[in-house]
């Protein structure tokens, strides 16, 4: 597949003193470019590597194993190769992943609804995973607060509106096999063309290329652009429940996976607005000129039918 040309996103320093210039350069990064990074955002490197270890982990057993865990209708756990169709990619995606939503304290258990693998082969997965699940929404919260100071809202906007009541977060492992072309020569896609769903995602990668985005969908032929790997750097874009909330004005931007005939890893953290929101273009990014384009939507349901219909469209 054709490599993309290189773009240079913004850098967002999450430590910078100052939160309006930090907001001023995230307005512009949301508008041109739906992508950015975030330098010193508080997730420990040590606590990524083990994330990464324990991915890896997984995803080397057989699919005997994995299959043990295979995503239930929650969509929580094991999603295979192939398995996840969008709608240009009639193959569908090559990757495989494992979804663990908001983790319970120990006490409440019995309502859990993600899938642990077993402590006796996997002794540090539930804790390494419950510290990044905590960790990245702290970042992603931090990261939403100057969102809020960049639409000139006050940085509690979000908390306030109840987005967080409860957290509704996901992370999602991910492993790319790297093959360039299955045995019948078809061309292999990672992750097809596709843009997020919620608010937020944050994305770690082993530093191994193949992240592309486009930023007009609709011109002919699209222009796929590299984005490259910052050490230490979290990649961060806007889903598509923030795209219709500031009505546009931020840039829910496609993206796809390409193979590079290497074995790729990665960890996103999608960050959706609690299930229950009614997600509805804010007044201050809507005039009489710009008029509102969406419905309200509550943002559950906008999530469930994104989700239903990439597994429904991979089983039909
Ligand atoms: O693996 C990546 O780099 C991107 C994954 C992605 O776009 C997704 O899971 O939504
Ligand atoms: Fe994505």
């Amino acid at each position: 597949m054709a490599a993309g040309r290189r773009l240079d996103l913004p850098v967002v320093d999450l430590a910078s003193p100052d939160p309006r210039t930090a907001a001023k350069s995230i307005r512009q990064a949301c508008m041109e470019y739906g992508f950015f990074y975030v330098v010193n955002h508080g997730i420990e490197r040590a606590l990524l590597e083990q994330v990464f270890a324990n991915s890896r982990k997984f995803f080397k057993q057989t699919m005997g194993e994995k299959m043990a865990l295979r995503k239930n209708s929650s969509y929580r756990g094991y999603t295979w190769p192939y398995s996840e169709k969008v709608d240009d990619s009639p193959e569908g995606d090559s990757k495989e992943t494992f979804y663990i939503g908001p983790i319970m304290d120990d006490e409440k258990l019995e309502n859990d609804i993600n899938q642990w693998p077993s402590k006796e082969l996997f002794p540090s997965w539930k804790k390494t995973m419950q510290s990044y699940h905590a960790d990245a929404l702290a970042t992603g919260k931090r990261i939403l607060s100057l969102i809020a100071l960049s639409l000139d809202l006050d940085a509690e906007f979000f908390h306030k509106n109840g987005a967080f009541e409860p957290p509704s977060a996901f992370i999602r492992l991910l492993h790319y096999a790297g093959d360039v072309n299955c045995p019948d020569n078809k061309e292999i896609i990672g992750a097809a063309a596709h843009t997020d769903y919620g608010m937020l995602t944050l994305l770690a990668t082993d530093g191994t290329p193949g992240l592309q985005i486009c930023r007009e969908k609709d011109r002919h032929p699209q222009i796929w652009e590299d984005i490259h790997h910052i050490d230490g750097s979290l990649i961060v874009n806007i889903g598509d429940l923030l795209e219709r909330w500031t009505n546009c004005v931020f840039r829910s931007t496609l993206h796809r996976v390409v193979p590079v005939g290497k074995e790729r890893y990665s960890v996103a953290f999608f960050i959706d607005p609690s299930p229950n929101l009614v997600v509805k273009c804010m007044e201050s990014c809507c005039s009489e000129a710009y008029p509102s384009r969406f419905a309200p939507i509550k943002s559950g349901d906008y999530i469930e039918e994104k989700l239903s219909s990439v597994y429904k469209l991979a089983t039909s």
